[in-house]
């Protein structure tokens, strides 16, 4: 699936740079393009990837490019005000190779938590191609403000594009990892999984064997407001048993063949999910594994979809395989799409209505006025 990029504030930027260099290295041609908005300029001068011409920087006459300081209305103002100077770096895109648009934010601040929902929904309503949207989730521990913005957010953002990928921070912050470094290796984690899944269906040399189409991906997200999560696990695989340093054919071992997909997928779909969840909560989903070739078993393939059928008690899982020439691990990816609940989703709910009754305090915690977090007409999450 070819996308093209909208990354919104400083989250969203460093995120379309891993993809790029995810991009990169993996050598299948994905990202058509990619933009980056933010109010902050410095953020955007720090970017390594997004080339500059694609940087906007909106709101420079009220915040002379300082950034929307956690405030994700002024974010939303922002986005509002300068939306024709996004829309221009947008058109730049050549749309016709675009299978899906992707916005990327991290929903915890001001500029990409605002900003993206405004952005999501002015390109739905330009083009034909579905709008997805990837927001970050901040950390439990990051305080009442970041967590407040998101569950206004988040609403809004699902309520405009036509799903939402999440990516929960706190789920994968590793204890004692500095804030930059954890942020460089989560950005990692979100680029492979997006990348994988992209990439899966535009490789061509080895040829899959169940070409997962760009269709396929946009059917298990969804087009009418869903929220979706993505699991994946590898395997590293023993490149000594074989014949000439190679694997063992899968004729020649395919019972463990089998049984190592199916162990891989079962690993993805039930630990480290972006946005953890239970299976069950889950309305359709689809199943990627890659590795050599000789060692995709199709059997393996299909007893992994099958197990998933029964784990979310829906038919609808779909799958497929992607072959990669030079590598030592078995992975896989499984999508989950039309996610209904999640402990995260409770909790932020939940921690919006604390943090309203709690306006006024963190207000003055955070050394703002209180008509800044004035949270009349705060809808509740969905
Ligand atoms: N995964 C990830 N999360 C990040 C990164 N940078 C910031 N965040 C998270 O994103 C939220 C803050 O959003 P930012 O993108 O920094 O803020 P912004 O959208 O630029 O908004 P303002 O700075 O308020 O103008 C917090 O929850 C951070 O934990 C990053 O590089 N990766």
């Amino acid at each position: 699936m070819r996308i093209a990029v909208v990354a919104v504030g400083q989250a969203g930027g460093k995120i379309a740079d891993a993809l790029l260099r995810y991009e990169r290295d993996s050598e299948v041609d994905f990202v058509v393009d990619a933009v980056a908005v933010n109010t902050a300029r410095a953020d955007l001068l720090g970017l390594r990837e997004v080339p500059p011409g694609n940087r906007v920087l909106i709101g420079g006459d009220r915040v002379k490019g300082h950034g929307a300081g956690a405030d994700n209305e002024l974010g939303a103002e922002l986005a509002r005000d300068d939306i024709g100077e996004v829309r221009d770096a947008v058109d730049a895109i050549p749309t016709s190779d675009v299978d899906a648009f992707l916005v990327v934010a991290g929903l915890g601040g001001g500029t990409g938590s605002g900003g993206a929902p405004v952005i999501a929904s002015e390109i739905r309503r330009i083009y034909e191609e579905p709008v997805f949207a990837l927001g970050v989730l901040p950390a439990r521990d990051e305080g009442g403000i970041y967590t407040l913005n998101a569950a206004r957010s988040l609403k809004t953002v699902v309520d405009h594009a036509d799903a939402t990928l999440l990516f929960d921070n706190g789920a994968h912050r590793e204890t004692g990892e500095s804030l930059a470094g954890g942020y460089s290796r989560v950005n990692e984690t979100i680029a492979r999984r997006i990348g994988v899944l992209c990439s899966a269906g535009e490789a061509t040399d080895p040829t899959p064997e169940k070409v997962v189409d760009a269709s396929e991906i946009i059917n298990t997200l969804g087009r009418s407001g869903g929220v979706a999560s993505i699991g994946y696990a590898s395997t590293p695989l023993d490149r000594k048993r074989g014949l000439f340093g190679g694997f063992k054919p899968v004729s020649e071992d395919a019972l463990e063949s089998t049984t190592r997909v199916t162990a891989t997928v079962r690993r993805a779909a039930l630990g480290n999910l972006t946005l953890p969840c239970e299976l069950r909560d889950v309305e359709r989903a689809l199943v990627v594994v890659s590795g050599p070739p000789e060692t995709l078993s199709r059997k393996g393939v299909e007893d992994g979809r099958a197990w998933l059928e029964e784990a979310t008690g829906t038919p609808e899982v779909r799958d497929g395989d992607y072959p990669l020439r030079d590598t030592d691990h078995l992975a896989a990816l499984v999508l989950l799409g039309g996610v209904t609940e999640a402990p995260r989703l409770r909790e932020l709910r939940a921690a919006a209505v604390e943090a309203q009754r709690n306006v006024a305090a963190i207000a003055e915690r955070a050394n703002l006025s209180a008509g800044v977090w004035d949270t009349e007409g705060l809808d509740p999450l969905f």
